[in-house]
């Protein structure tokens, strides 16, 4: 039997056509990428719009991945490869835990299902209702996302709640961002896919989808784990003066840095100043621009 590392094509949730690293074996293509290095694997199973996963293999009988249901698959596979290869080529950290872990991702979860999750193992993918989502791997920035949710739970480990829950959710979108750099905005690829202009968030203008932009603004509540959708803005807005201020190339390492060495699971935003001070300081010297820049960004976001 010739079990063989292929090459396939389909095409993604917004009918793009994309090269796919697929696995042929008994005559069934599989979404199984083993060409990354150091036997990093990233493989995709569809939940079938059941609620269990991982679910079974995404295969196809001919390495044409292009029927209508299957753009879901093609991305969710093709996206944690770039999110993959990001993180070793700019990191050099292999996979989210740094040891070669298999990435995988489970697509076509749920009905109607307008969420997309890391659920400690695996990333999930709902296929949303076609209002208020398209299939939400749909979207590189959302990919990432998901993926540095498991980043952040295998280094500083920053609990899902309050201030260091709005520190996780934020880290996610600024690596969405570093993933998807060309705009600010979060998930508008697959957001409302019948209206445009939209997005779930905004890192340069938080207040344009209803999140705080300043200290001050900060929301107490109980709900969403106090907030950790919200509250995000803050941190958030203090990335986007961070980057337009010193530039993508030193931002993503001083973040980078921060998250794997400094922070920590309790972690609150005025520890993260200090993070990525103490970070920015290590990679570039304490009298920088860089330094200059990541400080008077959290002066703005009147965090100190
Ligand atoms: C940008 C990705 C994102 O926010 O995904 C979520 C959605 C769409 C709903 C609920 C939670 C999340 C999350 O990953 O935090
Ligand atoms: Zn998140």
């Amino acid at each position: 039997v010739n079990d063989a590392a292929t090459t396939g094509s389909g095409y993604g949730v917004k009918g793009d056509r994309k090269t796919l690293n697929t696995y042929s074996s008994g005559g069934t293509y599989y979404l199984y990428d083993v060409t990354k290095p150091m036997n990093g694997v990233i493989e995709t199973f569809s939940a079938q719009n059941r609620s269990t996963y991982p679910g079974s293999r995404s295969v196809d009988s001919n390495n044409a991945w292009t029927s209508s249901t299957q753009g879901a698959d093609v991305d969710a596979h093709y996206y944690a490869g770039q999110v993959y290869d990001y993180y070793k080529n700019t990191h050099n950290r292999n996979s989210f835990d740094n040891n070669g872990a298999t990435i995988r991702s489970t697509v076509h979860y749920g009905s109607n299902y307008n969420n997309a999750f890391w659920n400690g193992s695996q990333m999930v993918y709902g296929d949303g209702d076609g209002s208020v989502f398209a299939p939400l791997s749909g979207a590189l920035d959302i990919v990432a996302h998901e993926l540095t949710h498991a980043v952040t739970e295998r280094s500083a480990g920053l609990e899902y709640r309050n201030q260091s829950g709005a520190l996780n959710e934020s880290f996610s979108d600024v690596f969405g961002y570093f993933l998807d750099p060309q705009d600010y905005l979060m998930g508008e690829d697959v957001y409302t896919p019948t209206k445009s202009g939209d997005a779930l968030r905004s890192l340069s203008n938080p207040s344009q989808f209803g999140q705080p932009e300043h200290m001050n603004q900060y929301v107490n509540t109980t709900s969403d784990n106090g907030g950790v959708h919200t509250n995000s803005g803050i941190p958030n807005k203090a990335a986007y003066y961070t980057i337009s201020s010193i530039g993508k190339a030193q931002a993503e390492k001083i973040y980078y840095r921060a998250l794997t060495v400094y922070l920590t699971p309790t972690s609150n935003f005025s520890y993260a100043r200090a993070a990525l001070l103490q970070s920015t300081a290590d990679l570039y010297g304490s009298g920088s621009s860089a330094y200059n820049g990541v400080k008077s960004a959290w002066d703005k976001v009147g965090v100190y």
